[in-house]
């Protein structure tokens, strides 16, 4: 699909200056957080920034002191030098306590900051995990969860910035006490060097944040494509396709696009900030001259005179860096507003009190009319299905690719709500009953079970994984999976890490990932197994003994199993057939045989291909 030329901010997402203060709002919430994470550090750097913040001011004191002493000694042959050397060994003594106090600050921001991050990180995983399959689906939310996943970093100099910025202002307002002392005029010029630097920082840092938000998916296709162009997984097909050219030119020409506008906006901020800059440094300059000519015409004393053009120039250090952490603060906090907005999603709760479970399941589920349209789809996929799972029953989905199979097994498993129509259990509508105590009931593998880098017992146990420690369960599902071969086969047994991804990671074949995802539905002495085509990657003798153990293994247990080998769906209580979203037949092998319908017609055409 071609692309608009040049996407550039559309009028609703630009940040307005007033917008871009809003972020502020976050920040005690956020220091609520960071305090959480660790109170003792917290503590400890806000007392050394405190006590730090004077350290200039009186640096700056302690030199006047000295340098007037020295005029003193000049004038007085044979005074007592006993006070200079008091106030050298002061300032000494300064210098070493803001440079220790500086070092506390930094050990106590690091180690805060990492930890913050952990706390944040965690925290965004498990509202991810909160988060319904239909909202995690959704583009909107995915890119909020991107903003607040991708920012965790900045969140961190966020965190040194804020504290900085309150180390900073006190330490500004000690110097301008200083100098409202001796020459209050001074403040004046100050401010006029500062300010119109200050507006354009601020003015350009909202632009830039609603350049980086309004490309936040276009961010999300570059990270894929960095993933997919240097991926061990996806190594396979990249090089057997030639797709390296494909993938950088397309990585280059949306990077690119993005390189263009972001150096806009930083060409006309590095501009119009020299240009302010200018100003900064010719009142420095016209202070420096007011102070020398206050000096020769007696009104200030030369200590004097270096504490105020030394003050003056700090000052104007500090105050630029004050405004221009500002700017960088309220851009962060923009990204911390995201970050919170994430977190706050709104989770749909249940309208009514989940209602208990059944002891027992002793009547089945049945389908009611279900009609159902992938949210953001207009397709539907469902269309009127109605049936019934008898407890205990064993039922075999069967339909062509694409047909709903896996949308069916997805809505028993109440991942999505039905469009229309009901699904019950021992007559109650599914929706009722607490999510996961529902789901615990289930032992499920799906077609695209996901394979964890992790070990071999941790990819088992994920089934159930409060019995991570119990070893003999962990053998019972693997052998009732034939994955106990898997474990035989390893270097390290149970203990094997699977993988390519990390340091002595073995990579399995298919089949044996697919054994070992299996291993997870037994995992659980589950109500209902659902085992979605777990044998593709079986050979013949493997998927044989796999089913002739689960007919064993489940008997008396409602399963569902869906397959497109009819060897295995043949095994089955009953057959569902589906087609393009409904039911077309339903019933035993023999008789759907006998019916001459869809299934007798893909019953005979795999037949023939084995003859
Ligand atoms: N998350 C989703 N969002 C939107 N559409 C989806 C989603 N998942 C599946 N679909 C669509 O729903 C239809 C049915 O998919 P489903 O996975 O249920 O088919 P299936 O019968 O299990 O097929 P197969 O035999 O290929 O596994 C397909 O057309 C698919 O494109």
């Amino acid at each position: 699909m071609p692309r608009p030329a040049l996407k550039s901010i559309t009028e609703e997402e630009r940040i307005s200056l007033k917008d871009s203060f809003k972020g502020w709002r976050s920040i005690p919430r956020f220091f609520r957080e960071i305090y959480q994470a660790g109170p003792g550090l917290f503590a400890g750097n806000i007392a050394a920034r405190i006590l730090k913040a004077f350290g200039p001011v009186a640096l700056l004191w302690v030199g006047k002191l000295i340098i007037d002493e020295i005029v003193r000694l000049l004038q007085e042959e044979g005074a007592d030098m006993g006070t200079l050397w008091r106030y050298v060994a002061m300032e000494l003594g300064l210098a070493l306590l803001t440079d220790l106090l500086g070092r506390v600050v930094n050990l106590t921001d690091g180690l805060l900051g990492d930890l913050y991050s952990n706390a944040s990180s965690e925290r965004i995983i498990r509202k991810a995990q909160e988060l319904t399959l239909e909202q995690l689906e959704d583009p909107k939310f995915y890119d909020k969860l991107e903003r607040a996943r991708t920012q965790t970093s900045s969140r961190v100099n966020l965190m040194s910035n804020v504290l900085g910025q309150a180390e900073a202002l006190l330490s500004v307002g000690s110097l301008i006490a200083g100098l409202i002392f001796f020459e209050p005029w001074l403040i004046v010029l100050l401010f006029l060097s500062i300010v119109p630097s200050f507006i354009n920082e601020v003015r350009y840092s909202s632009q830039r944040y609603s350049l980086a938000r309004s490309w936040t998916s276009e961010r999300r296709e570059l990270d894929y494509l960095r993933y997919i162009g240097a991926n061990t997984l996806t190594a396979k097909e990249v090089k057997l396709f030639g797709l390296t050219g494909f993938l950088a030119a397309r990585f280059k020409n949306l990077a690119h696009r993005y390189y263009l506008l972001n150096r806009r906006i930083a060409i006309r901020q590095s501009l119009f900030g020299g240009l302010f800059n200018l100003l900064g440094v010719l009142s420095y300059y016209g202070a420096y001259v007011l102070i020398i000519y206050r000096t020769l015409g007696g009104l200030l004393t030369l200590g004097e005179l270096t504490f105020l053009s030394g003050s003056f120039n700090r000052l104007q250090g500090s105050l630029q860096g004050l405004f221009s952490r500002f700017t960088r603060i309220s851009e962060s906090a923009l990204y911390l507003k995201d970050y919170f907005d994430f977190i706050d999603l709104h989770i749909p709760a249940p309208e009514l009190e989940p209602v208990p479970l059944p002891q027992r399941i002793t009547r089945g589920f049945e389908f009611r009319d279900v009609h159902f349209t992938y949210p953001g789809s207009k397709t539907p996929i469902l269309k009127g299905v109605s049936f019934t799972l008898r407890a205990g029953e064993k039922m075999a989905f069967v339909g062509q690719n694409g047909a709903g199979k896996t949308t069916l097994v997805k809505l028993i498993l109440g991942f999505y709500t039905p469009t229309s129509g009901q699904i019950l259990l021992d007559g109650m509508d599914i929706s009722r009953f607490d999510p996961q105590a529902y789901r615990d009931r289930f032992g499920v593998i799906f077609q695209d079970f996901f394979r964890y880098e992790f070990t071999l017992r941790e990819n088992i146990a994920v089934g159930n994984i409060d019995a991570l420690d119990d070893e003999g369960r962990i053998m019972e599902a693997a052998r009732k999976s034939l994955a106990d071969s898997v474990v035989r086969e390893v270097e390290e047994g149970l203990e094997q890490q699977l993988g390519r991804r990390f340091y002595q990671g073995q990579e399995l074949s298919g089949g044996q990932w697919q054994k070992v995802a299996l291993a997870r539905a037994y995992m659980k002495d589950a109500e209902v197994m659902v085992l979605d085509e777990p044998t593709a990657s079986l050979d013949a003798r493997a998927e044989y003994e796999v089913f002739r153990r689960f007919i064993g293994l489940t008997k008396g247990r409602t399963s569902i199993i869906i397959s497109h080998r009819f060897s295995t769906v043949r095994m089955a209580d009953r057959i569902l057939v589906l087609d393009a979203g409904r039911i077309v037949e339903l019933g035993t092998h023999e008789e759907l045989l006998e019916k001459g319908g869809l299934y007798a017609e893909l019953f005979h055409l795999q037949a023939a291909g084995y003859q």
